[in-house]
């Protein structure tokens, strides 16, 4: 059975990537799909979710990346799925994703919502929160894999004074402010 992971993904985070992991060891096939949403100005391009998306998910045979424009199920039907797949962190997630699930049945009962709770150690983890941290220097290393928090650092340092240089050829990535000679106090 193939399923559906609609989102932002703006960006990808080990949250996400959860899901993923876990929604392709249920279903035959797993199509992260980016929403092409002309409404929200994200930080990341479509194209450049996509390819960190990619990148994030190569160890994953049954796994595919893809964007889409309109309605969800429209895009599932096309795509022959019959599950849009969605993750759960807390109350507040649950009325809107419950009032977006009630909504995509009535526009196809073909279409099941299937919810995967959390992971304890990502509940708290949005792409919202990775960007909020990275603006102000933090470090999102342990929040989103190594690729996307070079492309999220870069995106912050133009207008900001890096006293330790971003590297890009390892696993660990230097936030913005990690040198204690830069931390005011
Ligand atoms: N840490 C997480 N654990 C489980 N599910 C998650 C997590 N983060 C996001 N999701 C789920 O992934 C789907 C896509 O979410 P989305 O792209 O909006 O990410 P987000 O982290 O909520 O970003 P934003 O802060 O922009 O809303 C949603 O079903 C959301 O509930
Ligand atoms: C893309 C998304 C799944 C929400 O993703 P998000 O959790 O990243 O905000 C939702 O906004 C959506 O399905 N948009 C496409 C339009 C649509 O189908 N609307 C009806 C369902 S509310
Ligand atoms: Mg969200």
């Amino acid at each position: 059975m193939i399923a559906i992971y609609p989102g932002s993904f703006d960006p990808i985070t080990l949250g996400h990537l959860d899901i993923i992991e876990r929604g392709s060891q249920l279903f035959s096939q797993v199509i992260v799909a980016v929403l092409r949403n002309p409404n929200k100005t994200p930080l990341f391009s479509v194209q450049q979710r996509l390819e960190q998306i990619r990148q994030s998910t190569t160890h994953l045979d049954n796994v595919e990346i893809d964007a889409f424009e309109g309605l969800t199920v429209e895009y599932a039907t096309r795509s022959k799925a019959k599950v849009l797949l969605r993750g759960l962190r807390a109350i507040s997630d649950f009325e809107v994703e419950l009032q977006m699930a009630h909504t995509n049945k009535t526009l196809s009962t073909e279409i099941e919502t299937v919810f995967l709770a959390t992971s304890n150690e990502y509940s708290f983890l949005s792409s919202s929160v990775v960007k909020e941290i990275a603006r102000f220097g933090g470090s999102i290393n342990h929040l989103v894999p190594p690729h996307v928090a070079l492309d999220t650092y870069k995106c912050f340092t133009h207008n900001q004074t890096v006293s330790n240089p971003i590297k890009t050829d390892t696993t660990e990535v230097t936030p913005l402010n990690s040198s204690p000679n830069k931390r005011e106090m």
